[in-house]
């Protein structure tokens, strides 16, 4: 198990991370995606786990074991950058064989594992292409298998899919999160994509500005977020107040039971604070509506829309044709809001 206690970075007089307290299990093999916006300090943990990043205070330890002083290739890590840095001279098959032979692993040895490596990314017969001949997603796949061949006791991924085109990604995340797990390797993965997170990983851990704010299952997270900054990085467009009574939420637009305490735990009665996604907020036709429809705009089965109820304006969707003008009565989707603290 990865714990880290008290890490600071610093970058200058810079703290790139304040005093971060974590720790990745490896009871099973499960995937903890470190999610953030950009800068947040997400990259300078991976590097400083990987060993790349000195460490100012606070210390670094495997089962235990401190870290410090051990170099980055005796930390038994694998590593995938953004852009998989495949060696460019070498084929396929000598990329993924790369860390072999430093663990005294040759010959038909080493050959059956590149082709189990081959097998696990979906690649085979590739092994004799040289990286230039490959697509994106096939060279992070590449580079996956060659951080996987040597059995590391943990696998650092660092954005592996910023470089692939929009359209792959979501395929390529689904698919990097199978192999990880057939391959039973403990894994963390740094994105500022929530999405991708929660195709992904079973935790996710939140920073903001060096620190790590929240770390939860990502369905408990999606429901529960710990502020309101989290909420919104999270894809709320609007945080409103509403009061708690044994599960039921009673706010401006309507009661909603929020009773699934798989994804929302136990509530305490009382006021809260509660963070609408655009789903969250469903606009039903209807003329006594107290709502007016702004701005509608027609997705693949329903619309997005804009709508005012008194003084404020919100984004909500709709299952219903509807443009500038209809009016709606807002109400709540249980499933889609969250739950603030
Ligand atoms: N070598 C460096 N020298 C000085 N400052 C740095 C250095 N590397 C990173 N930083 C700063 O440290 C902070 C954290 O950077 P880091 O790359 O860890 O963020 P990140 O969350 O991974 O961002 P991104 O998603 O954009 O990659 C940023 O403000 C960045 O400008």
């Amino acid at each position: 198990m990865l714990t880290l206690h008290g890490v600071t970075v610093r970058y200058g007089r810079f703290d790139a991370l304040t005093a971060v307290d974590w720790s990745v299990g490896t009871g099973e093999a499960t995937v903890t995606a470190l999610l953030g916006p950009s800068g947040c300090g997400k990259s300078t943990l991976l590097r400083a786990v990987a060993g790349l990043e000195p460490v100012a205070e606070g210390s670094i330890a495997w089962d235990g074991q401190p870290l410090d002083g051990v170099a980055p290739h005796r930390r038994d890590f694998g590593v995938v950058f953004q852009d998989g840095q495949l060696f460019p001279g070498r084929t396929v098959r000598q990329n993924i064989a790369y860390g072999l032979a430093r663990r005294g692993i040759r010959g038909t040895q080493a050959r059956d594992r590149v082709d189990e490596m081959l097998r696990l990314v979906r690649l085979d017969g590739y092994g004799d292409r040289a990286p230039a001949a490959l697509s994106g997603g096939q060279a992070q796949r590449v580079a996956l298998a060659r951080a996987l061949a040597p059995r590391p006791r943990l696998l650092l991924l660092d954005e592996p899919l910023a470089a692939v085109d929009s359209q792959l990604r979501e395929e390529l995340a689904e698919g990097i999160g199978e192999i990880v797990r057939e391959a039973g390797t403990p894994t963390v993965l740094v994105t500022h994509d929530h999405r991708e997170a929660a195709l992904m990983a079973d935790t996710v851990s939140v920073m903001r500005a060096g620190r790590i704010v929240q770390t939860d299952a990502a369905s408990r997270l999606w429901h529960r977020p710990v502020d309101a900054e989290t909420a919104e990085f999270l894809g709320a467009r609007a945080v409103i107040g509403g009061t708690l009574h044994r599960g039921v939420l009673t706010t401006a637009m309507g009661e909603v039971a929020l009773t699934d305490e798989t994804t929302f735990g136990t509530l305490p009665d009382g006021p809260c604070r509660v963070a609408l996604r655009p789903e969250a907020l469903v606009a039903d036709v209807d003329p006594d509506g107290d709502g007016v429809v702004e701005h509608a705009a027609a997705l693949v089965s329903s619309w997005r829309v804009r709508l005012r109820v008194g003084d404020a304006v919100y984004d909500g969707v709709s299952s219903q044709p509807v443009t500038p003008g209809t009016r709606v009565r807002p109400r709540l989707d249980a499933g889609a809001l969250a739950v603030i603290g």
